[in-house]
C-alpha cells in the first residue's frame, strides 16, 4: 500500500505512531521520547484508551491509535459469535472515542468508521482486524496527503531565513512543513516554546526540527516577549485541536498568550488545520483540565494548589491566516470553507 511517511522525522513514521500487529498495538512512548525510544505494548483496546488518556501518544497520535485500537478490539473478539463481535466493537468505539474530551468529535468519526469497516468484514466473513488496520493505514495516507497540501500553503507564507516560533507539537503539519521547507531549500530556524508541563515543544517539536536539519532553539514559555523584542521572530505558527466554523481556535495552553504577544509585536500568527464542521463557535469547545500534580511537580509547599487547563481558545482577532487544504483564509471568511466539497480528512 502507498505510504506518505517518507522523508519525515522518526516520530511520524507509521510504525512509530501506533501500529497493530498480531494482537498488540505498539505506541511510541512520547512521555519519554527522545531521551528514550521505547514503546507501550497494548494488549487490549482498553490499554489503548488508557495510553491515550495517559499521553503515551498525543497531538494527532490518538487518531491513529484509535484505528489501530479498533483493529485490536476486533482481534480480541475473534472467538465470539458475529452479533457479539459487533457489540464488542461498538463498546470499543465508545471507549476509545471518549479517552480524552479534547478531540472526542474527531476521535468518534474515526472509531465509528472503523466500526463500519469491521461490521462489513464480519458480514463478508473476512478478518475484521486486518480490514480495520488496512483502513487505518488508508486514513493515515489521507491525513498525511491532506496535511502535505496544508503545509505547502503554509510554506507560501514562509521566506528563506525566517525565524519561526512554534507552540506544542502538531505532529503531521510539523513533519510535512519540515519536508516541504527542505524541498524548497528554505533555510529557516525554529524557536520552540517548551510547552510546560508536558514539554511537547521542547521534546517533540524541537527534536523533529533538529532531526530534519534546521537550526532549533528551545525557549521557556515565559520568554516569548523577550524573544520577540530581542531576537526578532518573523512568524508564529501552530496547529489546532479545534478550529470552529467562525474562525476561533483551541490549541495547547499558552497559544493564546503567544497570539496576544504576536499582535503586540506585529508578528503574523498562522494556524494550520482542517476546520471542524461540527463546531460552530467557541461555546462548542470543552477545555480539558488535566492533573494539577503535573504542574506542582513536588516543588512547592504542601497546601499550594495548581490549575492545569490543557488548552486555551484564541479568538479570531489574533489570527492572521487559517491555513487549510483549500487555501489560506482570513478567520472571518472561514465559514466559506464549507461552501465547496470537503474531502474526508481522517
Ligand atoms: C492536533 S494538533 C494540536 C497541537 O497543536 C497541540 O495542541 C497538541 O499537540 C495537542 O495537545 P496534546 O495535549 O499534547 O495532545
Amino acid at each position: 500500500m502507498e505510504r506518505y511517511d517518507y522523508n519525515l522525522p522518526y516520530m511520524l513514521q507509521y510504525e512509530h505512531v501506533a501500529w497493530y500487529e498480531e494482537g498488540e498495538v505498539k505506541i511510541l512512548d512520547r512521555r519519554i521520547y527522545p531521551k528514550e525510544v521505547s514503546y507501550v505494548n497494548c494488549k487490549s483496546y482498553m490499554d489503548v484508551r488508557q495510553a491515550i488518556k495517559d499521553m503515551v501518544t498525543q497531538s494527532a497520535g490518538p487518531y491513529t491509535a484509535a484505528g489501530m485500537g479498533m483493529a485490536l478490539a476486533a482481534y480480541q473478539a475473534r472467538n465470539l459469535k458475529d452479533d457479539d463481535k459487533i457489540e464488542f466493537l461498538k463498546n470499543a468505539s465508545e471507549q476509545i472515542a471518549t479517552a480524552r474530551p479534547t478531540t472526542e468529535n474527531r476521535m468518534r468519526k474515526i472509531t465509528e468508521n472503523s466500526l463500519d469497516i469491521g461490521i462489513k468484514a464480519i458480514k463478508e466473513k473476512k478478518d475484521p482486524a486486518e480490514a480495520i488496520k488496512n483502513d487505518t493505514i488508508k486514513s493515515l495516507n489521507r491525513r498525511y496527503s491532506t496535511m502535505e497540501i496544508v503545509a505547502k500553503n503554509l510554506c507560501l507564507l514562509i521566506k528563506d531565513g525566517d525565524k519561526i516560533l512554534t507552540q506544542c507539537f502538531g505532529e503531521t503539519i510539523i513533519g510535512m512543513m519540515l519536508r516541504i521547507l527542505k524541498e524548497e531549500e528554505k533555510n529557516v530556524s525554529f524557536y520552540c516554546a517548551e510547552t510546560r508541563p508536558y514539554y511537547q515543544g521542547a521534546r517533540l517539536t524541537a527534536t523533529c526540527c533538529s532531526e530534519m536539519g534546521f537550526e532549533t532553539t528551545i525557549v521557556t514559555d515565559n520568554a516569548i516577549a523577550y524573544l520577540m523584542e530581542n531576537i526578532g521572530i518573523d512568524l508564529f505558527t501552530s496547529a489546532a485541536d479545534t478550529i470552529t466554523r467562525d474562525g476561533n481556535v483551541a490549541n495547547k495552553i499558552g497559544t493564546y498568550q503567544i497570539a496576544i504577544l504576536s499582535k503586540h509585536f506585529n508578528i503574523p500568527y498562522y494556524v494550520t488545520g482542517i476546520p471542524d464542521d461540527d463546531k460552530y463557535t467557541r461555546e462548542d469547545i470543552t477545555i480539558e483540565m488535566r492533573d494539577p500534580n503535573l504542574v506542582l511537580e513536588g516543588r512547592t509547599a504542601k497546601n499550594v494548589k495548581a490549575l492545569y487547563p490543557s488548552f486555551d481558545i484564541t479568538g479570531k482577532e489574533f489570527i492572521d491566516k487559517i491555513v487549510t487544504d483549500k487555501g489560506n483564509y482570513d478567520p472571518e471568511n472561514l465559514h466559506t470553507y464549507f461552501d465547496s466539497e470537503t474531502k474526508r480528512f481522517y
